[in-house]
């Protein structure tokens, strides 16, 4: 039976369209908070595979007030939760690239709110961002109020950062943990991630480079020294 619907496929694909986006934009609300006070921050970057993850983990288990949040991680749960922006973010991080960085950055200031909110935590790691001057633009429109406290930087020849990759790539299920990804992953580090240090660098902010082809203790032990 005809209905005004089926009669006007463009109102129907007008509500239809209205309808997602009031339900996209109500799940947003729910993990959106306005009320962050400022924190403090510590960058950790370093090539694919330098082991941010890993250092960050240990110094959020043993030193008190500090929490990690991974950039990747974040963007990795919001292209698993399916959401408008599934598909672009899945193929960025397929392809070693970088996701747009109002993207990234609305996934860190949600993520620094959602660990606000649930346990009051004011001290960040920010795991793996920034990687571009489109990524420090971004966070100085929305997160500037923030105080970075130093830049920890991690430095590993690219031979073994391949070789862990590859290793991790065994069992971890990630899409970019693959020879053809981890070349362009190198590239795009080179290329975009290692100027931002000379940045920070030459605008007073702090960095620690950290040689991290050491055991994971090893290299715990330079890390720590800097809290
Ligand atoms: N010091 C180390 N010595 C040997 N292996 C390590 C060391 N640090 C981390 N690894 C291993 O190397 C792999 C990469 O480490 P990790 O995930 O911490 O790196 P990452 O910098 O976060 O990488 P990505 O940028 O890909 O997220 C993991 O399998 C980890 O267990
Ligand atoms: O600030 C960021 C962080 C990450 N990405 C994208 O995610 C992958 C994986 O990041 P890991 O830090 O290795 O977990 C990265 O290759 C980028 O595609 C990003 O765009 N911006
Ligand atoms: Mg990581």
């Amino acid at each position: 039976m005809a209905n005004g619907y089926t009669r006007c496929p463009f109102t129907y694909g007008l509500f239809l369209g209205t309808t997602a986006l009031f339900l996209y934009l109500g799940r947003r609300q729910k993990t959106k908070k306005t009320d962050l006070p400022t924190c403090d921050v510590v960058f950790v970057l370093g090539g694919p595979g330098a082991g941010k993850g890993t250092q960050c983990q240990l110094v959020q288990e043993r030193l008190d007030g500090w929490v990690h949040l991974s950039a990747g991680d974040l963007l990795r749960a919001e292209r698993n939760y399916g959401g408008k922006l599934c598909d672009l973010i899945n193929s960025k991080i397929a392809a070693g690239e970088l996701v747009p960085s109002e993207i990234t950055c609305k996934c860190l200031e949600n993520g620094m709110a959602r660990a606000f909110e649930q346990s009051g935590v004011t001290k960040f790691l920010v795991d793996g961002f920034p990687r571009s001057h489109g990524n420090m633009t971004a966070w100085a429109g929305t997160l500037a109020k923030h105080n970075i406290k130093f830049v920890l930087s991690f430095d590993c020849p690219e031979s073994v950062l391949e070789g862990r990759l590859l290793e991790r790539g065994k069992s971890s299920g990630r899409s970019d943990d693959n020879i053809d990804t981890i070349r362009k992953r190198f590239q795009t580090h080179k290329a975009e991630s290692l100027p931002i240090i000379q940045y920070f660098e030459n605008n007073g902010t702090t960095v620690h480079t950290i040689e991290s082809d050491k055991g994971v203790e090893q290299v715990y032990e330079k890390v720590v020294a800097l809290f």
